[in-house]
C-alpha cells in the first residue's frame, strides 16, 4: 500500500480563489479592499522569502499591501511605533509581524501591541484566549491549514485519536486547541516525551511541528495512519519536513508533502483571515 498524497497547493488554490471571489464583493459592497500590513524586522533570508509570498498572494486577491521593512537594528520602540501606526489606521484590516524576530527584542511584548481585530496571524495572547475558551476571534493559520487539509481529506475529527508532536505557541498548542474543538482525543508530544514512537503509533491522525529534521519515520506511524508535516528545512538537496516521506508513505493511508503541503495552506488561511478582519470591522456583530 502506498498513502494518498494530500495535495496542499492544490487545496490552497482552490481556498484562494474563493477568497479572490469574495474580495471582490466585499470592494464592490464597501468601495475600500482588504489591506494587509506584512512587517519583517532585519534580513533573515527565510523571512523574506515568506514575507514576499505572503504579499505576493494578496495582491493577487484584490487586497491592498502595505509591508514595513525595519533594519534589524529597529528598538523596541521602533517596532511598537509601526504598530501602533498600523493599528489606528482603517485602510489596513491585518497587521502580520513575520516572527522570528531578532533576539534583543520582546516577541510576546510586541505582538501584544496588535488589537485583536487585526491579529490576522491569530498569535496575540488575546486571541490565544479566544481560542482556549473556545469564543469567536482570529486563529493562527498554520493550524487552521492542517485542520482545513484534513477537511479536505474527509477525515474524521470526532472521536479519533490526533498526536500532535510539537507544543509552540505558533503551531502546536493552537492546534491542539482546534482539534479539541473538533471533537477530536488530542495527545501533545513534545521534546520530554518519553517513548515517542509509543505515542505517536497510537494516532489515526499524526500532525508533526516538531522542526527536526526526519524525526518520524516508519517506525513512529501506525499502518493506515493520516500523517500531516508541518516542519519545514531547508537542506542541500531542497526543501524536507520532520517527516522520512519515502519511509512513511509505504505505511500511511494519506500524507502531506513537503513542500506543496501544509505550506500553501498557512498562507491561503492568512489570506482569508484578512478578509474576516476587513469583514469585522465593516460590518460589526451585533
Ligand atoms: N509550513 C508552515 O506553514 C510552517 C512551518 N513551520 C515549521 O514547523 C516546524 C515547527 O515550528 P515551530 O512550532 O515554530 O517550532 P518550535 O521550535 O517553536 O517548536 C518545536 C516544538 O517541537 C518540540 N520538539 C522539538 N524536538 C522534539 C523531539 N525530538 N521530539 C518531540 N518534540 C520535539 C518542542 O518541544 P519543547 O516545547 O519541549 O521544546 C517544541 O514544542 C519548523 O520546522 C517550522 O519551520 C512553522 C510555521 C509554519
Ligand atoms: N508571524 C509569523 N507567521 C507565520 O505564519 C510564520 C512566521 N511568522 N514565521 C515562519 C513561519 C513559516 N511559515 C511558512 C509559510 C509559508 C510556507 C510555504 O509557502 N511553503 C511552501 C514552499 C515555499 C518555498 O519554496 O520556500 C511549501 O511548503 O510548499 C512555509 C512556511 C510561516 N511562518
Amino acid at each position: 500500500m502506498t498513502a494518498a498524497i494530500i495535495d496542499g497547493k492544490a487545496v490552497a488554490a482552490r481556498t484562494n480563489e474563493e477568497t479572490a471571489q469574495a474580495v471582490a464583493e466585499f470592494t464592490d459592497r464597501t468601495g475600500t479592499r482588504p489591506g494587509l500590513a506584512t512587517i519583517l524586522v532585519g534580513d533573515d533570508a527565510a523571512s523574506a522569502v515568506y514575507v514576499e509570498s505572503k504579499r505576493r498572494t494578496s495582491v493577487r486577491l484584490g487586497m491592498a499591501d502595505f509591508h514595513r521593512h525595519l533594519p534589524s537594528t529597529a528598538s523596541r520602540d521602533d517596532v511598537a511605533r509601526l504598530l501602533d501606526e498600523l493599528a489606528s489606521d482603517d485602510a489596513v484590516s491585518g497587521i502580520l509581524l513575520q516572527l522570528p524576530l531578532p533576539e534583543s527584542l520582546d516577541t510576546t511584548g510586541l505582538v501584544d501591541l496588535i488589537p485583536p481585530s487585526k491579529d490576522v496571524d491569530g498569535l496575540t495572547t488575546a486571541s490565544a484566549g479566544l481560542l482556549a475558551r473556545g469564543l469567536p476571534g482570529l486563529r493562527p493559520c498554520t493550524p487552521l491549514g492542517a485542520v482545513e487539509l484534513l477537511d479536505s481529506s474527509e477525515v474524521t475529527l470526532s472521536g479519533s485519536r490526533v498526536v500532535v508532536v510539537g507544543r509552540s505557541e505558533l503551531v502546536g498548542r493552537p492546534l491542539a486547541q482546534l482539534l479539541l474543538q473538533r471533537d477530536a482525543t488530542v495527545t501533545t508530544a513534545h521534546s520530554r516525551t518519553q517513548d515517542l514512537p509509543a505515542v505517536t503509533r497510537d494516532a489515526d491522525v499524526l500532525v508533526v511541528a516538531a522542526g527536526v529534521p526526519g524525526l518520524i519515520g516508519a517506525e513512529h506511524v501506525k499502518k493506515g495512519a493520516v500523517v500531516i508535516d508541518v516542519g519545514i528545512h531547508r537542506t542541500e538537496t531542497g526543501l524536507a519536513g520532520d517527516v522520512r516521506f519515502d519511509e512513511v508513505v509505504g505505511v500511511a493511508s494519506a500524507i502531506t508533502p513537503v513542500p506543496g503541503g501544509v505550506g500553501p495552506m498557512t498562507i491561503a488561511m492568512l489570506m482569508r483571515n484578512t478578509l474576516t478582519a476587513a469583514i469585522m470591522v465593516s460590518e460589526p456583530q451585533q
